[in-house]
């Protein structure tokens, strides 16, 4: 595969007054998975249909190598793979009709049966697609973002709603479209999705990038250390002063302590509790995780 990296020079788009996407720049070297990550709203999928070629932006560039996407939209979209929502599809075709019917689209394309096979669609090829479960349409869909043997594959919230045995078996996927040599850029909610999948990713809030890196480096540079929880019935709270620690959450039955040294945190909880008389329940520590940097950097979960 050619080395064609995506490039985001000031990119705006604006929708009547709302500004969805704010000047933003970002490489995607290929070859590698790319995540956008950011809460409801944040210009995700904005973002994603203007790489993609879809929507035109009111300012700035998208380069694909040498080619303006906005400029030549028809050339990157003949590399490129896109996964349709799963509602785009002919509920009464088969599974093989429909990704006949998207092959026929296409000069340079990938054989049908292979697609059938890849996708672990070989049981429900001919089966209509009215029939088939949430998990079986994301693959489909998948597929036919496969058809013509892309160089970059976009995937909009991919594992939305499957169930964990679902979201693993694409997780498989899609690292196979990695060790191809092809480029994955993908959203997500999930930060679990993300720490286990992407090479490089954007947190982006209000159309604009918050922070960018592999994970570990988002991890280590806004989580420096560790992450200590107790039970929240212990009564740890605001108005409590311990050491080192740079942020306190209460999350459902959890009080959860983002410490910068955790040697020093630990120390001072149990001097703490020992002087209040308290019982400390429910204690756990643990490393910082990409979920914990979004809350810092979004301040949303
Ligand atoms: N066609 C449109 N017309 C007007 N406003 C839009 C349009 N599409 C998106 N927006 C607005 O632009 C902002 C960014 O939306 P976008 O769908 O890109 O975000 P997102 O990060 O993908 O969100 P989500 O995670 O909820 O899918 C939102 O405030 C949205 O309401």
């Amino acid at each position: 595969m050619q080395e064609n990296a995506l490039r985001l020079e000031n990119v705006t788009k604006r929708y009547g007054t709302m500004t969805a996407v704010d000047n933003l720049t970002l490489t995607v070297p290929s070859g590698i998975v790319f995540g956008l990550l950011g809460p409801n709203g944040a210009g995700k999928t904005t973002t994603l249909e203007i790489v993609e070629g879809l929507r035109r932006p009111d300012v700035g560039h998208v380069w694909w190598g040498d080619v303006d996407v906005a400029q030549r939209p028809e050339r990157a979209r003949s590399r490129f793979g896109v996964q349709l929502q799963t509602s785009a599809f002919f509920e009464l075709l088969t599974v093989r009709e429909t990704l006949e019917l998207f092959h026929s689209f296409y000069r340079r394309r990938l054989p049908v049966p292979e697609l059938i096979s890849r996708l672990d669609l070989e049981e429900k090829q001919n089966a209509r697609v009215d029939g088939l479960s949430g998990g079986q349409r994301q693959r489909l869909a998948l597929a036919v973002a496969l058809i013509n043997d892309p160089e970059v594959v976009f995937l909009d919230e991919p594992s939305a709603g499957l169930d964990p045995q679902a979201r693993r078996k694409l997780w498989e996927v899609i690292l196979g479209l990695k060790a191809e040599g092809r480029t994955v850029v993908l959203t997500t909610h999930y930060m679990e999705e993300a720490e286990f999948l992407v090479d490089r990713l954007a947190i982006i809030d209000r159309g604009r990038v918050l922070d960018e890196g592999t994970p570990r480096e988002l991890i280590q540079r806004h989580m420096p250390a560790a992450v200590v929880e107790v039970s929240r019935s212990v009564g740890v709270n605001s108005t409590v002063d311990l050491p080192a620690v740079r942020r306190m959450e209460e999350r459902d039955e959890v009080t959860m302590l983002v410490s910068d040294r955790l040697e020093d945190t630990l120390v001072g909880l149990v001097n703490w509790a020992q002087r209040e008389g308290r019982t400390i329940t429910g204690l756990t520590t643990r490393n910082a995780t990409l979920e914990d940097v979004f809350l810092e950097l979004t301040g949303r979960s």
